[in-house]
């Protein structure tokens, strides 16, 4: 019988050889598209965690057109890459707020991750600065998300912003009855507790076929989708950057866990500080934070712990496939680690 051919980099397989042994049912997801720099923002998310000390690994859902250079140095930060095929609304007329939102939906095919019972999705423009593992401990059943906030010009074609209303201050301008009911609780969808599940992701992409898209695209369509099942968890676990100048009062930024860098000009790793209200002490101060973490070498998963029991398990399979290659079984081949 021909000799099987195996090739891989050792080091990947030891890697999730190890992760996948000490995997728990439990990880953090993030998804990145393109071949811009938003990589960066999934390095120093890596890097982030790991500072918090989270037990859980992160795992990256990844198209197609990101470029295998920027996929090995995420390889090489720890992260589990799981490639996903887009996904595409249904054809439309619609303007989303921000053209790029129509990739966005492809964040649908976490739903398939379900080798995980349950996972928290966080946007590759995302900072965790605090431990937040507690949060996989709530109860099941449930979609926990931050909520959002409407009064940023991102808003500007909603019907919310053109009355001035704001779920996170609803008695300063109420909903006009004439409007009908109060919209739901609309949470932000940078940021969620969910639990993967096939039957629930086959029905977000059979129902999306006969959803018209609207300006926030697959966050305009989870806040639909879950809206009976949504739990608001408080705004420390997702900070959506403008509500440090649309509504201070309802935030104690020494309490913020994770730090949404999703205002107009605030993605750390773009940060240039000439956009609106980006010269504000608080927003320098946050994306200090960012650059310190993401330039912290000691976080870099080469240098730890976890990396050096990957080299010694590695170290420890050698012999063992050397041996089965000799003895014909297999015909190993070592590649390059993605490193
Ligand atoms: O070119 C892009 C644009 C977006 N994203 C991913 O999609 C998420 C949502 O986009 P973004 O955070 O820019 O939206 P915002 O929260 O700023 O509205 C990002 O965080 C990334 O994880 C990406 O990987 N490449
Ligand atoms: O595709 C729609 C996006 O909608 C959300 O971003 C918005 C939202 O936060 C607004 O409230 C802000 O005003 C705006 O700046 C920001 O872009 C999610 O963060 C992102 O992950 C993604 O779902
Ligand atoms: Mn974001």
């Amino acid at each position: 019988m021909a000799p099987r051919i195996i090739t891989t980099t050792l080091a990947n397989t030891t890697n999730s050889v190890v992760k996948q042994a000490s995997l728990s049912s439990c990880a953090y997801v993030t998804f990145l598209a393109g071949d811009g720099d938003y990589w960066k923002g999934v390095v120093g998310l890596a890097k982030g965690l790991r500072k918090a000390e989270s037990k859980y690994p992160l795992v990256v859902a990844m198209l197609p057109d990101v470029p295998e250079e920027h996929r090995k140095i995420l390889v090489s930060q720890g992260c589990i890459v799981r490639e996903i095929e887009p996904v595409h609304p249904p054809e439309n007329q619609t303007r989303f707020a921000m053209p790029y939102y129509v990739i966005n939906y492809s964040k649908l095919r976490i739903w398939e991750f379900v080798e995980y019972s349950k996972m928290i999705y966080l946007d590759g423009d995302i900072e965790v600065f605090d431990n937040i593992d507690h949060l996989f401990d709530m109860p099941g059943g449930h979609f926990y998300a931050v909520m959002d906030c409407f009064c940023e010009k991102t808003w500007s074609n909603s019907p919310q912003y053109k009355i001035g209303y704001c779920q996170q201050c609803p008695d300063k301008v109420r909903w006009p009855a004439e409007m009908g009911p109060k919209p739901p609780l609309y949470f932000n969808a940078g940021m969620f507790v969910y639990e993967p599940n096939l039957s629930t992701y086959h029905d977000l992409l059979g129902t999306l076929k006969t959803t018209s898209p609207t300006l926030f695209a697959e966050q305009d369509f989870l806040n639909m989708f879950f809206r009976d099942v949504y739990k608001p968890i408080p705004s420390d676990y997702n900070l959506v950057l403008a509500m440090l100048w649309r509504h201070p009062e309802n935030i104690n930024l020494d309490k913020v866990k994770v730090v949404h860098y999703c205002a107009a000009g605030s993605k750390p790793w773009r940060f240039t500080g000439k956009e609106e209200n980006m010269d504000r002490e608080d927003i320098k101060m946050v994306v200090n934070k960012w650059w310190d973490i993401y330039h912290d070498e000691s976080l870099d998963y080469k240098n730890t712990a976890a990396a050096a029991a990957a080299a010694e398990a590695e170290a420890e399979l050698q012999p063992f496939l050397a041996a089965l290659s000799e003895a014909g079984a297999v015909h190993y081949v070592t590649a390059p680690s993605a490193a």
